[in-house]
């Protein structure tokens, strides 16, 4: 039971369909996406409406009325979002969202009955205020919905949620083009829009009825609390203040910890070292340079399209464009370029997007500035995920960042389209060629040449990897390793191995790392070569104590960062006191597991900045590479099904974990194919073993020193075992 004394369960968050017990998380799903896409309809209906009625007059005038409502619509969340957390927090939650989407009907459908400008106005700043209470209400109904649920269903069911409501922006501007393109049809210019908007006020009716039949919602308990990112409302204004006052400093100086939750902790590891204030300020400053470009296009959007001869549908698919591609983006954001810095990427993507908005300000055909502008999108998305992952999602600085945001796009929808106004069109002549350049176009290229330097700073101040060049990097991460450059391989003692060799096994939990590790070793010393086999973590005394310490399930609380350092310091005793020794005197050296598990499990696993942990290790090992890496893969089910002994504190991780650790260990290896082998260890031991050692006979020395093989004229011949 939960505080809202329905009994109900976020097996939604499962979702294995036909359980009845999904239908309360369905209705609220449906419900506040259905919301959702009735306030992102209404933007480009309501701006466009603006346009209608403006449409027998001039350019600026024209603009100040797509430029009003696209201000008012924004500026209560800037002013009064505390405000509306105080009222919301009073009030029944079912029957506030159902009647705060009844009056958002109303007052769309009114206006094109009203049909005037200053109503338009009025009414997108009421839609507005009226939405801003809605958002702590039905951000608050997560948490009382799955009151008592593990955090990760909990936060699944959140994922889910978001998913909704972000993902019906797109959704909702696609809509718009294809209503746009039906009313071409049908109706006279004079009432393009009005079918948009009518459309707008079905969904959010539609939207009160599904939520007025969702009882298990009724409750006068906001509890956003638990809920960042889908109710959490700040002053975004006195933030701002705050952190200026502070100069600088309201981000966190290191791992956003305390109180702020998991992807706070992620967050804060994936920035590789703690941000310094230079950092901080590249930080705030990428969150501003994110929202100009993006705020910019949507606010001069509708001009913009209709300088490329698009009507309404043109505008539609603009926005859509961007939509789709911020989509994208934030999905792909965190998962893009594993082995990259994270703060590269944030500042690449920041510099990609300011960029991307030249071509869009400058190319005369829609078509192709839909596609620009959903590469736009793409790279803001890209930043914006990565950016607040930088952050500290849920924390105070994610509002900060969000606040900023909030703010620079309020500036831009406010400036830009009377910029473009006074600008007017402009045509230039090359020779014999004309080039017709809109005031929207215009206004977009001044954005973008602002933009690009203050990304570039950006990008400087975020860097990471101060004096590694730019190009090898990215190319060392397109191809799935961390580049090192020639100096730092150097780094630590050099790499002295006459004639030794050594050999890696790596793989997940169960996939048969140690069967077959001992299996090579025993077929190599039969054949007169001399072994030494050996494991991480552990193989040390120190080693020893540390496999202890990190292996114990009694160890609680232990920091992603310092179990990536307690194993690398357990990796350093191992190469200073057997790996390297052996390796002089010319042993094989058989390894079960290596540095590729630390890439693969606290990198990949932990979700931690998997550049970073690849040089602490670099440093640790001193540029000690194997010279085969076999890597056993096995479904982690497969594997973990496989072990007899209890699990230890690794193996009790969850299965997302194994899986990714499982992707991490795939990417490492197929970013090198001549220094891993991959082999599918589902198969039968014996025939793994033959793979094995097939590929093993490759890279042995000749047993017989070379100065003997002349005396005895004989070539030792490895048979199978
Ligand atoms: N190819 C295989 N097929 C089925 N079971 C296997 C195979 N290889 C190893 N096993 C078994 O799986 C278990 C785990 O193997 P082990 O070598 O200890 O894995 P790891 O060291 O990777 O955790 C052992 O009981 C082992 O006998
Ligand atoms: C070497 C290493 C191991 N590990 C984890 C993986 C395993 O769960 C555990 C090693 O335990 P171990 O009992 O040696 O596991 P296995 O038999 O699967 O090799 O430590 C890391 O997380 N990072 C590392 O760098």
């Amino acid at each position: 039971m939960n505080r809202t004394g329905a009994s109900r369960p976020l097996r939604a968050a499962e979702s294995q369909p036909g359980e009845s017990a999904i239908r309360p998380f369905r209705r609220l799903w449906i419900a506040l996406s259905l919301s959702s896409l009735g306030h992102w309809l209404s933007v480009p209906a309501l701006t466009a409406l603006a346009g209608t009625l403006t449409r027998g007059d001039d350019l600026p005038v024209r603009a100040q009325a797509i430029a009003g409502v696209l201000v008012l619509m924004v500026l209560p969340a800037l002013l009064l979002g505390p405000l509306a957390v105080l009222v919301a927090g009073r009030l029944d939650r079912r029957i506030t969202m159902a009647v705060v989407d009844v009056v958002r009907f109303a007052l769309v459908l009114s206006v094109p009955l009203v049909d005037a400008v200053p109503w338009t106005l009025a009414a997108a700043f009421l839609v507005a205020f009226a939405t801003l209470l809605w958002i702590p209400v039905a951000g608050g109904a997560l948490p009382a919905l799955v009151d008592g649920e593990p955090e990760e269903r909990y936060e699944e069911a959140r994922r889910s949620l978001l998913r909704g409501v972000y993902g019906s922006a797109p959704v909702a501007a696609v809509l718009f083009a294809v209503l746009a393109l039906i009313a071409d049809a049908v109706f006279g210019v004079a009432e393009r829009a009005d079918l948009a908007v009518y459309a707008t006020a079905v969904v959010f009716l539609v939207a009160a009825a599904v939520t007025f039949t969702a009882r298990e919602l009724s409750a006068v308990d906001a509890g956003a609390a638990r809920a960042p990112g889908l109710g959490t409302m700040s002053a975004p204004l006195k933030l701002l203040f705050q952190g200026q006052r502070r100069s600088g400093r309201a981000l966190p100086d290191g791992p956003p910890v305390a109180g702020a939750g998991a992807d706070a902790e992620q967050a804060g590891a994936h920035a590789a070292v703690p941000p310094g204030a230079g950092a901080i300020r590249g930080l705030a400053l990428a969150g501003t340079v994110i929202a100009l470009p993006a705020a910019a296009l949507i606010a001069v959007a509708r001009l913009h399209a209709r300088d490329l001869g698009g009507g309404d549908a043109g505008y539609g698919s603009l926005l859509g464009g961007l939509a789709i591609g911020a989509a994208f983006g934030l999905f792909l954001g965190p998962r893009m370029l594993a082995p990259f810095s994270r703060r590269r990427l944030l500042g690449l993507a920041v510099i990609t997007a300011a960029l991307a908005l030249v071509p869009v300000a400058l190319v005369q055909n829609l078509a192709v500035v839909v596609f620009l502008a959903a590469f736009l999108g793409l790279a803001c998305g890209v930043a914006w995920a990565v950016g607040t992952r930088l952050a500290g999602d849920a924390a105070r600085s994610y509002a900060y960042l969000r606040a900023l945001a909030l703010v620079t796009g309020l500036i831009a929808v406010a400036a830009v389209p009377p910029l473009a106004g006074l600008i007017g069109a402009h045509r230039i002549s090359l020779g014999e060629a004309v080039y017709d350049l809109g005031g929207p176009g215009v206004a977009l290229l001044i954005v973008a040449v602002l933009s690009v330097p203050a990304a570039v700073v950006a990008f400087r101040r975020l860097d990471d990897r101060r004096g590694i060049p730019l190009p090898p990097d990215l190319s060392a991460a397109l191809r799935g390793h961390v580049y090192t450059p020639p100096e730092q391989a150097e780094a630590g003692p050099a790499v002295v191995r006459d004639r030794g060799v050594f050999i890696a096994f790596e793989g997940g939990e169960g996939a048969g790392k140690t069967t077959q590790a001992r299996l090579a070793a025993i077929w190599l010393r039969d054949h007169g070569y001399d072994v030494v086999s050996t494991q991480e973590p552990g193989a040390t005394k120190i080693g020893m104590r540390l496999r202890a310490m990190l292996l114990d399930r009694e160890t609680t609380g232990l920091s992603a960062r310092a179990e990536t350092l307690l194993y690398a310091a357990d990796r350093a005793d191992h190469v200073a006191n057997v790996i390297r020794p052996a390796l002089e005197r010319g042993a094989i050296v058989v390894t079960d597991r290596y540095v590729d598990s630390s890439l693969a499990y606290q990198g990949f696993g932990r979700e931690q900045n998997v550049s970073a942990i690849a040089r602490v290790n670099a440093w640790a090992i001193g540029g000690l590479l194997p010279d085969l890496t076999v890597l056993l893969e096995l479904p982690p089910e497969q594997g973990l099904g496989r072990l007899a002994s209890p699990a230890d504190r690794i193996e009790s991780e969850p299965p997302e974990f194994h899986e990714r650790v499982r992707e991490g260990f795939h990417a490492l290896a197929e970013a090198d194919p001549d220094r891993y082998l991959i082999v599918d260890a589902s198969r039968p031991q014996a025939e793994i073993t033959r793979e094995i050692q097939y590929r093993i006979r490759e890279i042995l020395p000749d047993p017989i020193p070379s100065g003997t093989e002349d005396v005895t004229s004989t070539f030792p011949a490895i048979t199978d075992a």
